[in-house]
């Protein structure tokens, strides 16, 4: 008990700091309603300011070290604790001092927490390296990408298989364990790293490649294949994959299908939803659905593998997937362009598809902003077109299969567009070391985001002609505080939009949310585009769906996931998740009827 004083004491002392700190928002909105209900030396209110102040940073940059670990031991007990019932806070984690705290959940307490009885189960099925408790191992699958969510899971698993993944589930089902599916944890939402102590189911021993067909190009294969291994496999076949990410090198095929990850072939291949033939998948229950077929044309009533597509395992694990998959033609082509404003970007994008037509398999884009921090922070990267600085750069790639007829169509556009004045200068690769390095300009961009400091990321949606509009208001809006960067899929109208600052600040997050939602709504855009809504947006659904709409979809849930294991807190906003007992009072925007 002394110890509770002791803490308490240095709470206040912590908590008083931070009155006047950036983190004001944070203070008002979980410490005044929640904190004058508590006795401040009962150890629930004392656990509680030690999540505060965990929450709000001190432990990682102010605290001494001894206080840091009895920090670290008190959040341990936390997760045991009952005080989950009042306000609680969700495990983000604060790379720099500062806030992101957009994302203020509650741990659902039907939710069970793992005891010895349940280690013994899934050793018994799975065999003890399986059942991964290391610190390390965890501190990894527990950290997302970004360094920003951090949850608090004592346990992953790691099926080899179909059937083993099915027992886990059924297990945690009956036991009301709460689970995350985890790939190759690239996501940029939180969507795969528990909030609180979910279960990480990790899908990486699934990694077979279980069959290949020349004829039809149908790929077929478990959950867990990298996608960089698949691009290997296909390339010795002669084929490609469909898509292709910068996250190439770690991100998971089961991954990218459950997030619908869109990535830089979009333009030409078109959507998960349309190359994925087939899925299998299991349910909470331990049900596997198998809708692996490998068919274009299948009319037989719902295709209810489209459900699995993007939603972030919400709905169930996909376990085995069968894609189709282009033949790789010999001719690839790509330029890098430099345009003076926004306008000439658009327009050249407008010529691109009329001019190079069936060719066109790439239309990306940056600003001067994203240039300078790929140049600044990553080794090795050299600008192609160094004789002046422009506002804008444009990558088009094209593939065919006439390599002269090719070669001589890209000229013929870029001639045009250089006398048109659309374009102010331009290089063609010379070879595949050169088109490579275009590549990673652009790929490289979002690791010379991390590398700058703290980063706000928006993954929009929007009509082209008004994508960059967006980028000079929230420009204006911040001022000098951050450097504002636009980039991203003009060819998909995917704009990604991030904001780029020394360290997180409430001041800057402040001057773009809710704006940024907003805008994005007006324009009846997407306030996620391809990186899927994870715990970062499932409360800003109603930006983008009508309510009906997330009404219908909560039902879906409830249906497939009566106990609402799987990836909780992520897609379906608090206030209809219909397993929690108190719920959060989200109001009803006035823009989300469409
Ligand atoms: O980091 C981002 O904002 C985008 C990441 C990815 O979708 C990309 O296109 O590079
Ligand atoms: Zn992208």
């Amino acid at each position: 008990m002394e110890n509770h004083k002791l803490a308490a004491a240095i709470a206040y002392r912590l908590l008083n700091q931070t009155k006047h700190s950036s983190n004001k928002i944070i203070h008002q909105r979980l410490l005044i309603p929640n904190f004058t209900q508590l006795n401040p030396l009962s150890s629930t209110s004392v656990a509680y300011l030690f999540a505060l102040i965990q929450f709000v940073g001190f432990t990682r940059h102010y605290a001494s070290v001894p206080l840091k670990r009895f920090l670290a031991s008190y959040r341990w007990d936390l997760q045991k604790s009952s005080l989950i019932r009042m306000q609680s806070i969700s495990a983000i984690h604060h790379r720099k001092f500062g806030s992101v705290a957009s994302a203020v959940v509650q741990r659902n307490p039907n939710f069970s927490t793992i005891n010895n009885d349940d280690l013994i189960y899934f050793e018994k099925i799975l065999g003890a390296k399986k059942v991964i408790q290391d610190h390390e191992e965890l501190e990894t699958a527990n950290t997302d990408w970004m360094h920003k969510y951090k949850g608090s899971s004592k346990l992953m698993l790691q099926p080899e298989n179909t059937r083993e993944l099915s027992q886990i589930l059924e297990y945690c089902n009956s036991r009301r364990l709460a689970i995350v599916p985890q790939g190759g944890n690239t996501g940029l939402v939180g969507g795969s790293v528990p909030v609180f102590d979910e279960v990480i189911i990790s899908t990486r021993r699934m990694n077979n490649i279980i069959s290949f067909d020349q004829v039809s190009g149908v790929l077929v294969c478990e959950a867990g294949c990298i996608l960089e291994n698949l691009i290997s496999f296909l390339d010795k076949k002669g084929f490609i994959m469909p898509l292709d990410l910068g996250a190439k090198g770690s991100c998971q095929i089961g991954g990218n299908i459950s997030t619908n990850a869109g990535g830089l072939r979009l333009v030409r291949y078109g959507s998960l939803h349309g190359t994925v033939l087939g899925l299998e998948a299991v349910l909470a229950n331990g049900s596997v659905i198998d809708m692996l077929g490998t068919l274009r044309k299948d009319n037989t009533g719902y295709d209810l593998k489209h459900l699995f597509i993007g939603s972030e395992g919400s709905l169930g694990i996909i376990t085995k997937v069968s894609i189709l998959t282009p033949p790789k033609l010999s001719s690839v082509n790509i330029a890098f362009l430099a345009c003076e404003d926004y306008i000439s970007c658009q327009k050249l994008l407008f010529q691109a598809k009329r001019r190079l037509g069936e060719i066109l398999s790439a239309f990306e884009f940056l600003d001067s902003q994203a240039m300078n921090l790929v140049l600044h922070h990553l080794d090795g990267v050299r600008n192609p077109l160094p004789s002046s600085i422009y506002n804008f750069y444009v990558l088009i790639e094209t593939t065919g299969s006439k390599e002269s007829n090719d070669k001589a169509t890209l000229e013929a556009f870029l001639l045009h567009a250089m006398e048109s004045g659309l374009v102010s200068d331009g290089a063609l690769a010379q070879d595949f070391s050169q088109a490579s390095s275009f590549w990673h300009i652009r790929e490289g961009i979002p690791e010379a985001l991390m590398k700058a400091g703290a980063v706000y990321k928006y993954d929009l949606s929007l009509p082209v002609e008004k994508m960059y509009d967006l980028v000079e208001e929230i420009r204006t809006r911040v001022g000098t505080a951050a450097n504002v960067v636009g980039y991203g899929h003009l060819g998909d109208g995917n704009l990604h939009l991030n904001v780029s600052a020394p360290q997180y600040d409430d001041a800057i997050l402040s001057q773009i949310e809710p704006f940024v939602y907003e805008w994005t709504s007006r324009h009846r855009g997407s306030i996620s585009a391809e990186h899927g809504l994870g715990l970062m947006k499932a409360e800003k659904i109603y930006y983008s769906k009508s309510s009906e709409t997330v009404q219908l979809m909560a039902s879906i849930k409830k249906l497939l996931d009566p106990n609402g294991i799987l990836n909780p807190y992520k897609v379906i906003p608090s206030s209809l998740d219909v397993h929690m007992k108190s719920q959060p009072t989200i109001c009803k925007l006035p823009w989300s009827t469409f």
